[in-house]
């Protein structure tokens, strides 16, 4: 038992040493918030992350969250190309929604160790948006323009895992609502960021039924362009393209709700999810 436990260490040592130092972004998707035991999973993954010396920042989602209070309230969710379309009212109810998944996050972190600060682009102006019209007027649906690193690294240097809610705030103060996979990979892009790790509900990205293990960015758009990819795997997908061709070294797409994908994902020989690189 001793034993196995050594030859496994000494197996995660290249790893160790590679990632020591390093900002991991990680995105996680509303579907594996919602989930009691995926949560606390997840809580427990970061703090390991952080005990061996890597600098993790979690950007969290909320869609299916969102859209259940505002039917709650009588309200009828209307997406566009995977975006949601957000009047004034919808805005509040975003923002209600997200600002509580954060501190909620926040806690379960807390919990499990790791000392989490929970912040939103309002923050010290954190991310700064403007309106996106890609798909037309879509109302307070935002993109980021400009991104304010320091409070990261003033964070990282404290030692605090800063968890994000994908809320943008423009430079008159409008209140955006941010597709958070493009929050994620605009923040890893700024950053640096060594990888980024988007965590979902499915594997990775699927093909005629199968995982696909590897894509590089040509491929990626072609699965995109035929159709493979569709729905919320478009966006992610992209987010992830776009990321690698920025300078992050490589985008994972993993099951959020198995265990041990965050962790294997960085430290297990073989490959977890699907990986994106630029070559
Ligand atoms: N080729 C594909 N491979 C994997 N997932 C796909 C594919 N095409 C569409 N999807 C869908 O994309 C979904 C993931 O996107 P989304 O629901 O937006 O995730 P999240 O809430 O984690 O951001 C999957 O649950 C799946 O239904
Ligand atoms: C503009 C836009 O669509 N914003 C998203 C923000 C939350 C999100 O992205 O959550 P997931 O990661 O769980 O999908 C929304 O309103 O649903």
């Amino acid at each position: 038992m001793g034993q196995d436990v050594v030859s496994n260490l000494f197996e995660v040592l290249p790893y160790l040493e590679r990632f020591h130092g390093k900002t991991m972004l990680v995105k996680v998707g509303g579907n594996v918030l919602n989930d009691r035991k995926s949560k606390d999973c997840f809580a427990r993954s970061i703090t390991f992350l952080v005990c061996v010396g890597i600098k993790p920042l979690i950007v969290h989602g909320g869609g299916p969250e969102i859209t259940t209070l505002m039917e709650k309230l009588g309200m009828k969710p209307t997406f566009r190309n995977g975006y949601r379309v957000t009047d004034e009212q919808t805005m509040e109810v975003v923002e209600m929604v997200l600002n509580k998944i954060n501190k909620d996050l926040v806690a379960t972190l807390n919990l499990s160790g790791v000392k989490a600060i929970g912040i939103c682009g309002k923050d010290v102006n954190f991310l700064i948006a403007e309106k996106d019209t890609q798909y037309g007027d879509i109302g307070y649906v935002g993109k980021v323009k400009r991104i304010n690193e320091d409070l990261v690294s003033w964070l990282f240097q404290a030692g605090y895992v800063p968890v994000i809610a994908p809320i943008g705030v423009g430079e008159d103060g409008t209140t955006y609502n941010l597709n958070a996979d493009v929050a994620a990979a605009q923040i890893a892009i700024a950053l640096k960021a060594e990888m980024i790790i988007f965590m979902t509900d499915v594997d990775g990205v699927m093909k005629d039924g199968r995982l696909v293990s590897q894509l590089d960015v040509e491929e990626a758009l072609k699965l995109i362009q035929e159709g493979i990819v569709k729905a919320g795997m478009v966006p992610k997908l992209s987010c992830a393209v776009e990321a690698v061709k920025n300078g992050v070294k490589s985008a994972r797409i993993i099951n959020g709700n198995d265990p041990t994908a965050l962790l294997a994902t960085l430290f297990a020989s073989g490959p977890i999810g699907t990986i994106v690189t630029n070559h």
